[in-house]
């Protein structure tokens, strides 16, 4: 089955299970970002009806949803989500995730946190051992962009200036390559300790509640 194949099945298992069949009954649902979610969005299309509104963790989601009809709330406006779904750069057994491939790293883990249950949505390639093979996103305040960088060498990472990227909260974002991340809850904390980082596109501390993976739920 080709990835895209997969990452279709994955959303409409998803929305079968979790929306269409689940608990989840006329709440507000948090929507991620990128192409796995995006077929997520079109497979809620027919179930519009069984959902009050959704908090988006992008512009680009919020206006796919827009188009389908569904109303988009501010997470102020919101309250407590009871479901999240979001797809993923990375996943280890454990359900952490290496997310930000997209950029949208930072609205992604405040939609997480404010959600009780994170259905993760990924194709068979995303599943990995050990956390870092893809390049680790990491959101910037821009004047930090070099002090971030030179922590970051020190703490054995490289790296790289996704140049030309402005996410949706206008920073930028650093790729940080060829980390092997054995720790991925104390690298997290670690991180969040440097002064510019804004956010570090490891979901560890809160990993995934619920990962499907085409029609596998694991
Ligand atoms: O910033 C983007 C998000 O973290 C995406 O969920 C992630 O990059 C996976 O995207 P895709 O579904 O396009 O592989």
């Amino acid at each position: 089955m080709s990835q895209d194949n997969e990452k279709r099945l994955a959303a409409e298992t998803a929305v079968h299970r979790y929306v269409e069949n689940g608990t989840f009954k006329g709440g507000i649902i948090g929507v991620g970002t990128g192409s796995t979610v995006n077929f997520f969005i079109d497979a809620l299309a027919p179930f519009r009806d069984k959902i009050k509104a959704a908090v988006s963790s992008s512009e680009a989601s919020s206006d796919r949803l827009r188009k389908l009809g569904i109303d988009v709330l501010d997470l102020n406006a919101a309250g407590r989500l009871d479901l999240y779904v979001d797809g993923a750069d990375e996943c280890d057994a454990q359900k952490r995730l290496i997310k930000g491939g997209g950029a949208a790293l930072t609205r992604e883990k405040i939609v997480a946190a404010a959600s009780d249950k994170f259905v993760c949505i990924i194709d068979a390639s995303k599943q990995v051992d050990v956390l870092g093979t893809f390049p680790l996103p990491i959101e910037v305040i821009p004047m930090a962009r070099s002090l971030v960088a030179r922590e970051i060498v020190a703490l054995g990472g490289q790296p790289v200036w996704r140049d030309g990227v402005v996410t949706d909260n206008g920073n930028w974002i650093l790729d940080v390559h060829n980390w092997r991340i054995t720790q991925p809850v104390e690298l997290e904390a670690t991180l969040n300790q440097i002064v510019g980082i804004v956010t570090v596109g490891l979901f560890a501390k809160r990993p995934a509640d619920v990962v499907i993976v085409g029609n596998r739920e694991i």
